[in-house]
C-alpha cells in the first residue's frame, strides 16, 4: 500500500515505514529576520527502495534546497529527514561523512561540480574514503569499475575535468556518485545544462544504472516532461510548498491542481495555438509577494481562485483518483482536459487575490 493510499497526516503524507527516505514537515530558511526567505515550507515526501520520485516545479520553488537539505549541504530549520530508519536531519561531522557513501547528489552543472585541480581518479576516490570497510588497495579497481559503468575508459582516471566535454563531465559526476555504492541519489536537473543531443544519453544511462544497481532516485526537474517516464511518483512544488503528489501516470493524465495543469501546459507542445495560450499565462510574481502568508501560494496565478484561497493555506487532501492535492476547489475543477492547453490560460486575478 502506498503512502498516498494510506491517507495523509497534517503535513500531507503519512510516514512510510518501508521507505528508504522519509522527509516530514521540512522547513528551510535562508537568512534571518525581515530579510529571511522561507525556501521550503512544510514539505513531506518519501522515496522507496528502487523507486524514482520526480520533484518538479519552476525556478525558485525550492527543489535544490530540498535536495541539498537531504544530503546535508543546507541546514534544516524544522521537520525531520529519516534515511533507512535513522534520523539524519542534523547529522554532521563523521556521521555525515559516513552517510555520504549511501546518499549522493548529482548536480546540474558538471563544469562547477567537479574540482578542476583534481584528477578524475582523485575525485572518484573521495566517496570511497567514507566506506572504512573497503580495503584501500581495492580503491583503484572500484574507480575503474565506476568509470566503465558510465561508459568511460579507465584511463580517464589520470586526466583532469577540463579534458572532457560537458556530457563526459556529467558521466564523471555520476561515476563519483556511484563509486561507493549509494542507495539513494538526488539527481538535481542532471541533464539541463547539457546539449539536447546528449541529454537522452545521460537519462538512459541513469535509468540503466538504476536497474542494474537497484538505486533510488529523487529526480529534480523544471517540467513534468523530463520526469514523466523515469518516475513512479511525482511531487509538484510551488514556492516551497507541495501542491500535488501521486503516481506519475495519474498526475500527468489527470492533474488535480491548477498549477500542475499549468506546468503540463508549459511543457513543449508542437501546436501554435497552445504556444499562444502559454504566452498569455505569464507569471505574476509581484502580485504573489503581496499575498498574506496564510493563503494558497498559487492564488494570484490561478484561474479558479475564490476568496477562501487568499485566507487559508489549502491542506493536502486525497483526491478520488488517489493523488494528494492542496486545492480548495479540486473537486469542482476535476479534470480539465490535460490535452487542451488553451484551458490552462490564466487570466489576471491579481486584484482578486489581494
Ligand atoms: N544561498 C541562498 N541564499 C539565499 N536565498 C537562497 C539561496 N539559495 C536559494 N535561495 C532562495 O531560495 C528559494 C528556493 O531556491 P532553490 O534554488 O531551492 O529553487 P529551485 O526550485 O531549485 O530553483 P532552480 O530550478 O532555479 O534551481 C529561491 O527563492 C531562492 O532565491
Amino acid at each position: 500500500m502506498s503512502s498516498e493510499e494510506r491517507g495523509p497526516d497534517e503535513a500531507g503524507e503519512t510516514e512510510d515505514h518501508r521507505a528508504l527516505l522519509n522527509v516530514r514537515g521540512l522547513r528551510v530558511d535562508y537568512g534571518r529576520g525581515r530579510g529571511a526567505v522561507r525556501a521550503v515550507d512544510d514539505v513531506s515526501l518519501s522515496v522507496a527502495p528502487g523507486e524514482t520520485v520526480g520533484l518538479v516545479g519552476e525556478s525558485g520553488s525550492g527543489k535544490s534546497t530540498i535536495g541539498r537539505a537531504i544530503v546535508g549541504l543546507t541546514p534544516v530549520a524544522d521537520g525531520a529527514i529519516t534515511f533507512d530508519g535513522e534520523d539524519i536531519t542534523h547529522a554532521r561531522g563523521g556521521r555525515r561523512r559516513e552517510l555520504s557513501a549511501s546518499l549522493q547528489m548529482v548536480f546540474q552543472d558538471p563544469y562547477s561540480s567537479l574540482n578542476p585541480a583534481k584528477t578524475v581518479g582523485a575525485t572518484l576516490v573521495e566517496p570511497l574514503l567514507a566506506r572504512r570497510e573497503i580495503d584501500p588497495r581495492e580503491r583503484p579497481a572500484l574507480v575503474r569499475q565506476a568509470l566503465e559503468r558510465v561508459g568511460l575508459a579507465p584511463e580517464a582516471a589520470g586526466r583532469y575535468p577540463a579534458q572532457f566535454s560537458g556530457g563526459q563531465r556529467q558521466r564523471i559526476a555520476i561515476a563519483r556518485a556511484l563509486v561507493a555504492s549509494p542507495r539513494l541519489v538526488v539527481c538535481d536537473e542532471p541533464v539541463s545544462a547539457l546539449d539536447l543531443s546528449i541529454q537522452a544519453q545521460v537519462m538512459n544511462l541513469l535509468a540503466d544504472l538504476q536497474a542494474e544497481l537497484g538505486l533510488s532516485y529523487l529526480f529534480i526537474a523544471h517540467d513534468l516532461g523530463v520526469v514523466r517516464y523515469l518516475s513512479q511518483r511525482i511531487v509538484v512544488l510551488y514556492r516551497g510548498q507541495v501542491m500535488e503528489s501521486g503516481p506519475a501516470s495519474l498526475v500527468y493524465a489527470r492533474p488535480a491542481h491548477p498549477y500542475t495543469q499549468a506546468l503540463i501546459a508549459a511543457a513543449p507542445i508542437p501546436d501554435p495555438k497552445a504556444a499562444r495560450a502559454r504566452a498569455a499565462a505569464a507569471p505574476r510574481e509581484q502580485a504573489e509577494r503581496n499575498l498574506p502568508s496564510e493563503s494558497c501560494r498559487f492564488a494570484s496565478r490561478c484561474r479558479y481562485v475564490i476568496d477562501a484561497c487568499t485566507r487559508q493555506r489549502p491542506p493536502l487532501v486525497p483526491t478520488q483518483s488517489g493523488a494528494l492535492v492542496a486545492c480548495l476547489r479540486h473537486d469542482e475543477i476535476g479534470n480539465p482536459a490535460a490535452t487542451d492547453p488553451a484551458a490552462h490560460s490564466q487570466p489576471d486575478h491579481s486584484n482578486a487575490a489581494r
